[in-house]
């Protein structure tokens, strides 16, 4: 099991190292449009799975709405402080 915190000094060194199949990294190279594409359609997704699907599909879609947001922080140059300091 992975931590959110655990997540994001993954997805720093990857982003810093730009190791070769990276989906993190193609993913930072496509942009900050492409990005909030996938953050808002993990969040989509995180709805629907929540309303009509079960809680195990619910809490799947939902890690992959925080991997895409730690993925947008990154793009954009924001420490995990940055976000925990408007909790
Ligand atoms: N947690 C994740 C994670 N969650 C989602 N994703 C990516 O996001 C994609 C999911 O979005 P898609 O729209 O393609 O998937 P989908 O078809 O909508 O699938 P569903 O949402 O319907 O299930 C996956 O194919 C992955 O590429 C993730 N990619 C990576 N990670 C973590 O990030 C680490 C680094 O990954 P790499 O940079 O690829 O080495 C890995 O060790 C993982 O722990």
């Amino acid at each position: 099991m992975k931590s959110f915190e655990a997540l994001f000094a993954e997805l720093s060194e990857k982003a810093a190292t730009r190791p070769e199949g990276s989906g993190t990294v193609a993913e930072l190279d496509a942009g900050v449009h492409f990005i909030g594409k996938k953050v808002l359609e993990e969040a989509a997704e995180s709805w629907m799975a929540a309303e009509h699907e079960s809680k195990e599909r619910a809490a799947e879609e939902i890690s992959q709405l925080l991997y895409h947001s730690q993925v947008l922080m990154l793009a954009l140059g924001l420490t995990l402080e940055d976000v925990y300091n408007h909790l």
